[in-house]
């Protein structure tokens, strides 16, 4: 059983990466480095540089390492630029995902495991939502994700081969040996950038929008430590390799944060009083999702280990900071 990580250079694919070669499984990345790093890939693991939407080149990956299974996180992933750039989205996310499922049913893969998003959900008011819950993606990244949603669920009543959709939600921390982390140095994620602000790589940061229908006007996100994340992935691959069947699942804790709680955090957290100047909204941006994680726990046993904001928030300043001293 040899698996192939699509996106293994990149900040949730290398823990993925480092959580396979932890267990002792055999690993392909695939990547073309576009935000990924080389550096971030285990060394246990074997690297090919190419891109996830070659048919032909994927297949002869395939052949070549005897794929049994794939988890396919490559893609583009800011919310303001598929505004901005939908085709863009439709193109590295929709059609290379085409392809990649292609080469995978030619190859004979057995199962699939695709990074789909909240974003699948749009605005869907403060309560937290199910799997069940109407889709109404509200950004191009949202659609181009539930596009390949909907092709793996055709793909798989024709053709023998299991899949699991992951919808993560907000996404933070690193890995605790500090081996991989949030490293693209402009990403655009909140914890981020606010982290980022309080070691003084940015001079301020921005709350983008205050007059939302939340609690106190910000936006609210359920953020989930890419660890427990990781965990669920690793359950799921044992789920669909036991025989069961193809699943669609949230990955979130069940608890919201606003914008300025989160901003309240890195500043206590960092003990840094930065400044975050409060401007517009950001095109894209739904007021409010949370997931309970109810069917998760129930259907996979997954348990989170890491749910506090507060140790979510140091896992990621004490990675911004590690990348301070590798960066020097
Ligand atoms: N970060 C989050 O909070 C979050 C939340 C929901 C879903 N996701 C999804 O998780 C996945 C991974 O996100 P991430 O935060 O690790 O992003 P990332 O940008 O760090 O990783 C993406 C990786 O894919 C590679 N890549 C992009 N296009 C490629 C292509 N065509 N062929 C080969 N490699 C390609 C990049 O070089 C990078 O290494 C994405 O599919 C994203 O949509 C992320
Ligand atoms: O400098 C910043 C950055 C973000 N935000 C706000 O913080 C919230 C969270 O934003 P961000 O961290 O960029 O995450 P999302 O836009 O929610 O998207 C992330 O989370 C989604 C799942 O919910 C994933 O699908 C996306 O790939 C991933 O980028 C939003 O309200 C933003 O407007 C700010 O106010 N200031």
């Amino acid at each position: 059983m040899t698996v192939l990580v699509t996106g293994g250079a990149g900040y949730i694919g290398s823990h993925m990466v480092l959580n396979l070669t932890d267990a002792g499984e055999d690993v392909v990345v695939l990547d073309n480095l576009v935000t990924g790093f080389d550096w971030a890939i285990d060394g246990r693991a074997k690297f090919v540089q190419g891109n996830a939407g070659d048919i032909d080149f994927v297949l002869k990956l395939i052949e070549t390492h005897k794929i049994t299974e794939i988890v396919h996180f490559a893609g583009s992933i800011v919310v303001p630029e598929s505004v901005a750039d939908p085709l863009k989205y439709y193109g590295n996310n929709t059609a290379t995902s085409r392809n990649l499922i292609e080469a995978a049913v030619k190859g004979g893969v057995k199962h699939f495991i695709f990074s789909s998003t909240a974003a699948v959900y749009g605005m869907t008011g403060l309560a937290p939502v199910v799997e069940t819950t109407p889709l109404n993606p509200m950004s191009p990244y949202g659609r181009s994700k539930l596009m390949t949603e909907w092709m793996l669920s055709d793909v798989a009543a024709a053709h023998p081969m299991t899949y699991g959709v992951l919808r993560y939600f907000n996404v933070a921390g690193a890995d605790p040996g500090k081996r991989s982390g949030q490293s693209t140095p402009l990403a655009t994620h909140l914890i981020k950038v606010a982290c980022q602000t309080a070691l003084g790589q940015r001079a301020k940061m921005d709350i983008f929008g205050t007059d939302y229908e939340t609690p106190d006007g910000t936006c609210v996100r359920d953020y989930i430590h890419v660890t427990d994340l990781i965990a669920a992935h690793a359950l799921l691959l044992k789920h669909l390799r036991g025989g069961g069947d193809s699943t669609t699942l949230n990955c979130a804790y069940g608890q919201g944060y606003s914008v300025r709680q989160v901003v309240d955090t890195v500043k206590a957290v960092s003990g840094v009083d930065f400044l975050a100047e409060e401007g517009p909204r950001r095109p894209g941006d739904p007021a409010s999702i949370t997931a309970t994680g109810e069917k998760v726990r129930s259907l996979l046993g997954w348990v989170p280990q890491h749910d506090d904001l507060n140790e979510i928030v140091q896992s990621a300043y004490d990675w911004e900071r590690h990348l301070m001293v590798r960066n020097r």
